[in-house]
């Protein structure tokens, strides 16, 4: 009885046009983790008043907060639920919705979807690729089965699902001058390789069930006022700390590993922008962004302009510079640009004048000013 049920038409695939039976999401298992058969599972449409409610997995990391100010900021501070594992900080509990939620509890998932009405997620949950590395199985589990979880709960509800990849999910056969949208993907890290599948996953689910799946490769993220969580791309947070603090800086990566990066800003712009695009002009469900592409030795460069003494030295970390030379040098973004208008803000020069005077107030940088 539950097997004809699943095997019901229910309507057109997305992909081919024809009418295709909608098998449950987890069909061994007896769960309700099931697609109804009567879901719309096409964009929700939100009128100017009716704005989505937001739940952010993962929200105490680099990007999470930030992204959280942002949406609340557009859809109202109680329509944006921020959600971790770990306590957040009084300012951030103190400034609109914040609940526990483990990824990799499907039934905590399900109960804070449905409890707060949910229509959007943002899946922020992941470890990066240098602590990933340091811990595989635990990457494997959050990276990947947590994924399963978010996925299944999106298309059970019907919810709009935004998750981001990253450069990581290109490896050393990949064009790397630049890495076009479509190309070989052969990662060499757990994160790597859990972010293609995420990004295949997604893609399947939206063709094979019509979830509003979509997905950015971002670069590798600076922010001010957020710490990175163990990526290969954190030297370039850290320099403008120390470089403002100390005058120096260490680097654990060589000084010509060229790396595409964006400013925090110009990436939570486009997560927003992609998930405000209209439906039909998404011609890709995953897509590259851009902003610049800069070497340690370059931004030491641009740092020097701002701090005249400062020095930088190298400390190469083998396992962050092999994973950093089997990514993307720089990014080509073209069809983000051409689809939904994906436009950056910050290259270099802007990049650094912002986070050495978010960092340098009381500073040498102020001093040198
Ligand atoms: N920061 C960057 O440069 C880039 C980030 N991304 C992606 O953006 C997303 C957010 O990145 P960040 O904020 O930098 O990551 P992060 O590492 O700073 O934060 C990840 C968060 O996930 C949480 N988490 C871990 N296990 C969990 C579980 N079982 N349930 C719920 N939450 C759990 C952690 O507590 C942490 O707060 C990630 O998916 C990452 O892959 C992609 C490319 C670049
Ligand atoms: C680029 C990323 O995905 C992240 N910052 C990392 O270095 O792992």
């Amino acid at each position: 009885m539950l097997f004809v049920r699943m095997l019901r038409r229910v309507g057109q695939s997305p992909a081919c046009g024809c009418w295709t039976p909608v098998l449950p999401v987890r069909f061994l298992g007896v769960s309700p983790r099931q697609i109804p058969a009567d879901a719309n599972f096409h964009s929700a449409f939100f009128s100017g008043t009716d704005h989505p409610r937001v739940l952010i997995t993962g929200g105490l990391g680099q990007l999470g907060v930030g992204l959280a100010n942002l949406l609340r900021k557009r859809f109202g501070k109680d329509n944006v639920v921020l959600s971790d594992i770990r306590k957040p900080p009084d300012h951030v509990f103190h400034s609109g919705p914040f609940i526990y939620s483990d990824i990799l509890d499907y039934k905590n998932l399900r109960e804070i979807v449905v409890n707060n009405r949910i229509t959007w997620l943002f899946h922020y949950s992941a470890l990066l690729s240098a602590i990933g590395e340091a811990n595989v199985s635990l990457a494997r589990a959050v990276n990947i089965t947590g994924l399963h979880n978010i996925l299944d709960v999106a298309a059970e509800h019907n919810l709009r699902l935004f998750v981001p990849s990253t450069i990581g999910a290109f490896g050393p056969t990949s064009p790397r001058n630049p890495t076009p949208d479509l190309c070989i993907q052969r990662p060499r890290t757990i994160y790597g390789v859990s972010k293609v599948h995420a990004e295949l996953m997604g893609e399947y689910y939206h063709y094979r069930y019509g979830l509003d799946f979509r997905c950015l490769r971002y670069p590798g993220i600076i922010s001010a006022d957020s710490q990175p969580g163990g990526g290969t791309t954190d030297y370039a947070v850290q320099i403008f700390h120390d470089a403002a603090k100390h005058g120096k800086f260490e680097c654990n990566l060589e000084a010509r590993t060229r790396l595409p990066m964006m400013y925090i800003d110009d990436c939570l712009r486009a997560t927003l922008e992609v998930m405000e695009a209209p439906a039909e002009s998404l011609s890709m469900r995953t897509y590259n962004v851009s902003a610049m592409s800069f070497t340690p030795e370059e931004l030491a460069q641009e740092v020097l302009k701002h701090v005249p003494e400062f020095q930088i030295t190298y400390n190469v970390d083998a396992v962050r510079q092999a994973i950093a030379d089997s990514w993307p040098m720089k990014f080509d973004d073209s069809n983000a640009r051409k689809d939904w208008g994906w436009k950056h803000n910050f290259d270099l020069p802007e990049l650094v004048t912002t986070m050495l005077n978010f960092h340098g107030s009381e500073t040498r940088v102020a001093q040198a000013n």
